[in-house]
């Protein structure tokens, strides 16, 4: 049989081939170099698995899209609070060089301007690290979102100081608000040697679907950074991953995302993929022109935008329906899927609005995968309220989803791993 994704995504590839709209970065000498005609698609799943067609194994400078990550390095490294008094996280809606400060804290108004990315690559490592330690560091985080070692392009790092008086000019306009505490010079350097750090497309669409992963890498199975710094991340990424296009990108493609100069475009959306495109010519933005056409065609066709959820909730609980009869009948409940609170709240009103007439009552976990916190905390007040109103309670959990089914509060349940066991205690004499 023929490759089904790789197949659909030769053919994407083939419809935005056409286009050669846009330029290369024409201020890094380097990158004005580069080919322009290059162009791959890379998506990465949460298990490993990587679909790519074109040039997805081209090293090109990973520019801005160092930036999440960074960040990523630096929340894990120092803590929210120590970076957030550094580095606001709102859209700015400017270019992403552009020399300005939050009025008020002379704060960066978020971490992926550069004002905001050169202040983070300060931040990350431990506060002692000389210029070149903390340039490792980094270096070391981008290469465990990859989840193999990378190396900077010297040439293209060079060629960028030659010309980073932008940089250094906000470098410098950081230090005077005492945002930056070290020498402006250094850290632009190191700055730099971040965004010149080489990957592929096939290495992005891994970065970011470690991001997708909830920060493990799927190859390597490490887990990079924690939780909530990833979920952070995310949030940043899509108000403000792409620049002065954020809001457009927000509502046509919807996928937290991050560009850069050299062509890289990576998406992750949370629990499902990783996505990088490589195509050096960029719009007005400083997005390429072909990453964005092609994620807003991934987008639309494959239903990729985080505001269009299937409607798991409605589908949580799967029956209901009663076994045995008489004294010994049992209203069995059987629950699917993954339960948030949305899930949780059909499971409520199903039993507390209508409470049921059997005095057996079992909520049949056998078909749920995950079960969050607040999801469990509400099944377990469903199980307190019926035992208080006189019901006999079972969980049937064969795979302890709920992994400590205390009720509380004078609730009482039964765990058993089949409904039969529910069932047959109560039908025994
Ligand atoms: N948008 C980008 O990729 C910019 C990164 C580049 N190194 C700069 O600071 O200008």
């Amino acid at each position: 049989m023929r490759p089904i994704i790789p197949d659909y995504l030769a053919e994407v590839l083939g419809d935005v081939e056409s286009d050669t709209s846009g330029e290369p970065a024409g201020y890094i000498p380097e990158l004005a170099a580069a080919d322009p005609e290059r162009l791959g698609v890379a998506l990465a799943m949460t298990d490993g698995e990587v679909y790519g067609v074109g040039d997805i194994d081209v090293e090109f400078t990973i520019q801005s899209v160092s930036k999440p990550f960074a960040y990523a390095l630096a929340l894990a490294d120092r803590g929210f609070d120590p970076v957030l008094a550094k580095v606001g996280v709102e859209p700015s809606g400017e270019a992403f060089n552009e020399i300005s400060l939050e009025s008020g804290t002379g704060r960066p108004l978020n971490p992926m301007i550069n004002a905001g990315a050169i202040t983070v690559h300060s931040l990350a490592g431990a506060k002692d690290l000389d210029p070149a330690e903390r340039v490792e560091h980094v270096l070391q985080g981008l290469s465990a979102f990859a989840g193999r070692r990378l190396r900077t392009d010297e040439a293209v790092c060079a060629s960028e100081m030659e010309h980073a008086h932008r940089n250094l000019a906000i470098a410098h306009m950081l230090r005077s608000h005492d945002v930056l505490t070290e020498d402006a010079g250094a850290v632009v350097e190191g700055y730099t040697r971040q965004c010149a750090v080489l990957v592929t497309t096939r290495d992005l669409a891994m970065m970011a679907a470690t991001l997708a992963n909830r920060g493990r890498n799927p190859l390597t199975g490490e887990q990079v950074v924690p939780e909530p710094v990833v979920r952070q991340v995310l949030s940043v990424m899509f108000s403000c991953g792409m620049y002065d296009a954020a809001g457009d990108w927000a509502t046509q493609v919807g996928i937290p995302a991050k560009s850069g100069v050299a062509g890289g475009l990576i998406g992750a959306l949370p629990g499902q993929i990783g996505i990088a495109t490589f195509s050096p010519r960029l719009d007005a933005h400083g997005n390429s022109v072909r990453g964005v056409s092609l994620f807003e065609r991934l987008s639309s066709d494959m239903g990729l935008h985080v505001m269009e959820v299937p409607a798991t909730s409605r589908s949580v609980v799967r029956s209901s329906h009663v076994l045995g009869s008489g004294p010994q009948a049992l209203r069995v409940l059987e629950l699917q899927g993954g339960i948030g609170f949305a899930g949780a709240e059909r499971v409520v009103k199903e039993v507390v609005d209508a409470p049921p007439a059997e005095t057996g009552v079992a909520l049949d976990l056998t078909r749920v995968h995950s079960i969050d916190d607040v999801a469990r905390r509400m099944l377990l007040e469903v199980v307190r309220r019926l035992t208080l109103t006189g019901h006999e309670v079972y969980l049937v959990d064969p795979e302890s989803v709920v992994p400590d089914p205390d009720p509380g509060d004078g609730g009482r349940v039964v765990v058993v791993d089949q409904v039969d066991r529910a069932v047959a205690p109560r039908t025994a004499p």
